[in-house]
C-alpha cells in the first residue's frame, strides 16, 4: 500500500507501507551499516520513527541471540531497500515478518537520504506515517495526538530478576537496559539483581551489592525527576556504572544540565576518545540529549569525548566511585573494544 511519511514541518516522503497502522513519533536516523536487529530492539528507541540511512535493510536476515529486548518499542520504521531475500548461515528469518509479528508501522521504498537530509537540517522532529490516501483530518488529528513522556515506565522490567552467578553482585536499574549489556556483566564474573526503574534507593541497598549499574533507556532525561532523586541516594554508598541515560542521571543528580542535540547521534560508528589515553574509540550510540560539560561540579573528571562535536562521552567521580558513558560499549554491532569500561568497573567493585 503507498504510504507517506509526514513531518511537522509539512515536507513528505512518499514509499510503501508493510501494514495500514498509522504511526507517530519523533523521527530519527541512525548510520549503522549493520546491526539493524540490534537497532531495532533497543528500547532506548521507544516512542521514536527510525531512519535507517544505510540503504540496504534485511540483507542479513534475523537471529533472534542478538534481540536487545524481547520486542521492539519503537513507533515506526523507515528504510530504503527492506530486503525480502536474505542471505546468512545464522538467517532464522526475514525482517518484514519480524515487524508484521510486532505490528510494528514501517514505510520502505523511502528516499531515506532526503529524510535524513531534512533531519540533519533542521533537527529531529515529530512525524507520521500513514496512508497516502488518508484524509487530511485525520492526518492533523494524528499529529495533535502528544507524543508520551514516561516512556521508561513503558520498557522496564516489571519485576525483580536475577541473572548470572559470578563472583561480583551488580544491582542493575532497568531503565530499558538492552541484553548486551547483562551479557557482558555476566561474562565479566558478575551475577546481576535487576530492578525496576521506579524502585527505591533503600531497596537497592538492601541486597548489598558490590556495585549498581544504571541502564540506558529511552527520553528526555528531565522526565524521570523520581530516578534521579534515587541515584541522589545511590551516590557515594556503592561504585556505579551509567551507560548513556544512566549517565544522564548520575549527571542531574550530581546538578548538572541536560540538553537536547539537533539531530543526536545514532549508529555504530561514531568516534569517541578517551582522553585518559589518546586513544579513539568506534562506538554505537543511541541518544538525542547530553549531559552539558560545563553544568558539572569540579570535582567531575571528564574521561571521554566525542570527536564529532566534542559532546561530553564519559566522566568519572573518584571520591564517589563513579563511572558513566554516554555511548554503548556493549558494542554490539560493531568492535568489542570498548569491553574494557565493564572490566574497569570490576577493578572498582574489587577495590572497594
Ligand atoms: N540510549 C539511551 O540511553 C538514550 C538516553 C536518552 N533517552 C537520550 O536520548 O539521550
Amino acid at each position: 500500500m503507498k504510504g507517506v511519511l509526514i513531518l511537522e514541518n509539512g515536507q513528505k516522503f512518499y514509499g510503501n507501507m508493510l501494514m495500514k497502522e498509522p504511526a507517530v513519533g519523533e523521527v530519527v536516523f541512525n548510520t549503522g551499516m549493520t546491526g539493524y536487529q540490534e537497532t531495532f530492539t533497543d528500547p532506548s528507541y521507544a516512542g521514536q520513527i527510525i531512519t535507517m540511512t544505510y540503504p540496504l535493510i534485511g540483507n542479513y536476515g534475523l537471529f533472534h541471540e542478538i534481540e536487545q529486548a524481547d520486542r521492539p518499542y519503537a513507533a515506526g520504521f523507515i528504510v530504503s531497500e527492506l530486503c525480502d531475500e536474505p542471505s546468512n548461515w545464522q538467517n532464522e528469518g526475514k525482517l518484514a515478518t519480524f515487524i508484521r509479528t510486532h505490528h510494528i508501522p514501517c514505510l520502505y521504498g523511502v528516499d531515506t537520504r532526503a529524510v535524513t537530509r531534512a533531519i540533519r537540517s533542521q533537527g529531529v522532529m515529530k512525524g507520521v506515517i500513514v496512508p497516502a490516501a488518508m484524509a487530511e483530518s485525520a492526518v492533523r488529528e494524528l499529529f495533535d495526538t502528544p507524543l508520551e513522556t514516561q516512556l521508561v515506565r513503558r520498557v522496564t522490567t516489571r519485576e525483580i530478576r536475577h541473572m548470572g552467578s559470578g563472583r561480583f553482585h551488580v544491582a542493575a536499574m532497568d531503565y530499558g537496559a538492552k541484553t548486551n549489556i547483562y551479557k557482558d556483566f555476566i561474562c565479566n564474573d558478575c551475577r546481576l539483581t535487576i530492578f525496576p526503574a521506579e524502585t527505591k534507593a533503600e531497596e537497592v541497598l538492601a541486597v548489598n551489592p558490590d556495585g549498581i549499574f544504571l541502564s540506558n533507556g529511552p527520553g528526555d532525561p528531565e522526565d524521570v525527576p523520581y530516578i534521579v532523586e534515587e541515584v541522589k541516594t545511590l551516590i557515594g554508598k556503592k561504585p556505579i556504572f551509567g551507560i548513556c541515560l544512566g549517565l544522564q542521571m548520575l549527571g542531574l543528580a550530581l546538578g548538572g544540565k541536560s540538553r537536547k542535540l539537533a539531530f543526536g547521534h545514532r549508529g555504530a560508528n561514531h568516534p569517541v576518545k578517551d582522553v585518559r589515553t589518546g586513544r579513539v574509540y568506534i562506538t554505537s550510540q543511541n541518544h538525542g540529549y547530553i549531559i552539558d560539560e560545563a553544568s558539572l561540579p569540579d570535582t567531575v573528571i571528564v574521561t571521554h569525548r566525542n570527536l564529532h562535536d566534542n559532546t561530553l562521552e564519559g566522566f568519572e567521580c573518584p571520591d564517589k566511585h563513579i563511572m558513566c558513558v554516554q555511548y554503548h560499549p556493549e558494542a554490539s554491532p560493531g568492535p568489542t573494544d570498548n569491553l574494557y569500561l565493564f572490566e574497569q568497573f570490576i577493578k572498582m567493585m574489587e577495590e572497594n
